[in-house]
């Protein structure tokens, strides 16, 4: 191991998510295969001693690239260096909740882990807010972290993204890699609008090719929309092996790139493109190139989309006025 290593903070790192992503960071399959990681993990004090149990477990498996494992209650050492920040840890809802009743409970702990990172992250810095309402609780996040640029605090959507891909795939009996160019607008909420007008299937326009706009409006839209729920439901425990899945994809991606002729869903700081206020943290078709995103400007918007990105987009101004409300931005 010759490269430094980077460091890669974790909260929550006891929870589901944390014990399905801390491996994945370790075997290299987030930042790369020849990139060593250091691990920080952060925990509430009750959860310090499963954190500990994880550890272990991430020893045990002697992973080439895991340089070393610290485990801290405190923001300000577990973000001391940072280069990446996965805000996992977070209260996630349970059967009859909608992610935004999570506001008050989980917009506390965003606020003092943003000016965490502020103060004491690598100038490098790339956040993921995965903790619910994620787009909100990036919101609060960035807005205490007023040094480091805006940009370099998002919100996961790409589980959305993910789900949209694989409910494709099924109905065009196209394989996800032939699938390109999809795109999740607005909120990680059930106002989420995945968005396949834009898409193709094996080089073909998807909208087209599904040629059902019943389908679209009645089961595609609802089923990626309330996937979340649907997991709740079935597993009596919120979705962790998929979230950890698209938090790796999420990262990989940023750091890595999107292929040619492809693009991915990230929840960022909006610039007012497509009519969504600027500042709001929303879902926007982006490229990643050289560790940047940027948004795919020129997308020509139709009336059914209009609808869709506007309604999630209210909802987004809805939690931001509630947030400012609380004080927490
Ligand atoms: N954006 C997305 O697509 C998804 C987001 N989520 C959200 O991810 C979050 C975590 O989910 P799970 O791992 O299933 O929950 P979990 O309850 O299993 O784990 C959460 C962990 O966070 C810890 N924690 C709480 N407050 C903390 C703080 N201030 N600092 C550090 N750690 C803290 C807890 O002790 C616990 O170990 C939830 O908000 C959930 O709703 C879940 C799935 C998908
Ligand atoms: O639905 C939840 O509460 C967890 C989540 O965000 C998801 O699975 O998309």
């Amino acid at each position: 191991m010759t490269r430094t290593p980077v460091n890669v903070t974790v909260t929550g790192a006891a929870g589901q998510i944390g014990y399905a992503l801390l491996f994945r960071i370790a075997s290299g399959q987030l930042l790369g295969a020849d990139v060593p990681v250091a691990l920080r993990l952060l925990e509430i004090p009750q959860g310090l001693k499963a954190a500990e149990g994880t550890a272990m477990e991430l020893d045990d498996c002697a992973f080439p690239l895991l340089s070393g494992i610290e485990i801290t209650d405190d923001p300000n050492k577990a973000f001391d260096g940072a280069n990446v920040a996965l805000l996992v840890g977070a209260r996630p809802r349970t059967k009859g909740m909608e992610r935004g009743d999570l506001l008050e409970a989980n917009g506390g702990i965003f606020k003092p882990q943003g000016k965490a990172i502020n103060d004491h992250a690598a100038d490098d810095i790339k956040v993921l807010v995965v903790g619910n309402p994620a787009n909100t609780n990036a919101l609060i996040a960035q807005a205490a972290a007023p040094d480091v640029p805006a940009e370099r605090f998002t919100a996961m959507t790409r589980l959305d993204h993910n789900r949209a891909l694989s409910q494709l795939s099924k109905r065009t009996g196209t394989p996800v890699s032939e699938i390109r160019r999809l795109t999740i607008w607005g909120n990680h909420s059930a106002t989420q609008y995945p968005d396949i007008f834009h898409a193709e299937v094996a080089g073909k326009n998807a909208a087209e090719a599904v040629n059902d706009e019943k389908w679209l409006a009645e089961e595609f839209i609802p089923t990626v929309a309330k996937r979340g729920a649907a997991i709740i439901e079935a597993r009596g425990a919120s979705s962790a092996a998929s979230a950890a899945n698209a938090a790796v994809d999420h990262i990989h991606t940023w750091v890595n790139g999107t292929p040619e002729g492809d693009w991915t869903s990230m929840g960022v700081p909006s610039d007012g493109s497509y009519g969504v206020p600027e500042g709001l943290i929303s879902s926007f078709p982006v490229t990643c190139s050289g560790g940047t995103y940027e948004i795919v400007q020129g997308l020509e918007i139709n009336e059914f989309s209009r609808a869709r990105i506007d309604a999630s987009v209210k909802e987004l101004e809805e939690e931001r006025e509630a947030v400012r409300g609380l004080g927490l931005i």
